[in-house]
């Protein structure tokens, strides 16, 4: 079977542009970053060198398909963090640190002036994109308006270390099912890619399930695809690994996904102060439940000695889905080679 259906390249100046589709994303990094390696035009930009492909787009068509099996790129932790952010519209260095310390780099005053979360909650200080989007999909459900807007022409009006990349979000419902467009204007193929593609099919799915839909295809476009040379030596290693096949997750629990928002910031405040929130809360809830032990693990791998989370394995056996236990061991494995590396050196 090819790993993609369908593969158009447009060779040129610019590296060219491309269109691919497959099943999740495994099966679209495979094929793009071989070909961005490859291909991808020399560049210098503010962030430094890099390769690049302008109009780079792709068609997922299992957006559950979502985490990469591969050893480098299969961090769903991290990834959570971020959506997590999203959810609760904030845009505080603060928390999303722990999850993705890069963002320190960007920050002004302990604020990242691009945060989605403010913009999809609260545009322009009010408008609730997320509850808009709703609001017309259940009045006319075939609407091609449904568009949240990241980017905001104010952005460029003045110098921000950091604006959105994604400039728009749109849900399209067709024949029951829940497509999604993401529209960017400047995307890291190593470093952002991966986590978009999860935050976004992750909305689309919660979507989904407000809208009592089936998830339908995730669509994506970038129009300056670009590694860093700093990124490609891991990208090559990527490429070589040769046994990425995307891990799907469960499906969403019917219902209203957006409602269980809350509990999940509660959850993992109450992780990241170190009390011992378990799973077990979310008992009736199996799907959030392993959501909420993906975080435990994150904060008990995180630092050496977090307490109330002595008992890994026991975590490992209650994870309900499968899928899941594997990214455990390997946070164990690279825990224990960081301890054994940090006693070496005491
Ligand atoms: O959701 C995001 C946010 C940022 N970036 C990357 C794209 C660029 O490499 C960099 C932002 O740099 P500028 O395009 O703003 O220069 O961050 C992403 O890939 N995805």
């Amino acid at each position: 079977m090819p790993k993609s259906n369908l593969k158009i390249f447009h060779r040129g100046r610019f590296g060219g542009g491309m269109y691919l589709c497959g099943e999740g994303i495994d099966e679209i990094l495979i094929e793009l970053y071989p070909i961005l390696l490859a291909e991808g035009a020399e560049n210098v930009g503010s962030r430094g060198g890099m390769r690049e492909k302008l109009g780079v787009s792709f068609r997922m068509t299992n957006p559950r398909a979502r985490i990469s099996r591969s050893q480098d790129r299969g961090k769903p932790f991290s990834a959570l963090g971020e959506l997590l952010w999203y959810l609760g519209g904030f845009n505080t260095l603060e928390f999303i640190k722990e999850y993705i310390p890069d963002y320190a780099k960007d920050a002004e005053d302990g604020i990242l002036a691009g945060a989605y979360g403010p913009r999809i909650h609260a545009m322009h200080g009010s408008i609730n994109q997320l509850e808009n989007v709703t609001r017309l999909l259940k009045e006319k459900s075939t609407s091609k308006r449904a568009v949240i807007q990241l980017y905001d022409a104010a952005d460029i009006a003045v110098h921000h270390e950091e604006i959105p990349c994604t400039t728009a979000l749109q849900f399209v419902a067709r024949d029951g099912r829940l497509h999604m467009s993401t529209t960017m204007r400047s995307n890291d193929a190593y470093k952002g890619l991966p986590h978009d593609v999860f935050c976004f099919t992750m909305l689309q799915e919660m979507m989904a399930t407000r809208l009592d839909l089936d998830p339908g295809d995730y669509i994506h476009y970038a129009a300056s695809m670009h590694v860093y040379d700093g990124s490609i030596e891991a990208m090559n290693h990527y490429v070589n690994e040769g046994h990425q096949k995307t891990v799907q997750m469960p499906p969403m629990p019917s219902g209203d996904a957006f409602s269980v928002t809350d509990r999940l910031l509660q959850a993992e405040g109450e992780i990241r102060a170190e009390r011992k929130i378990r799973a077990a809360d979310f008992a009736r809830e199996p799907y959030w439940a392993d959501i909420i032990r993906l975080l435990q693990v994150f904060w008990a791998t995180k630092r050496r000695d977090a307490p109330g989370f002595e008992d890994l394995d026991e975590l490992k056996a209650e994870f309900h889905d499968e899928v899941y236990r594997t990214y455990l061991e390997r946070r164990l494995k690279t825990r224990a080679l960081r301890n054994a590396q940090s006693n070496g050196a005491a």
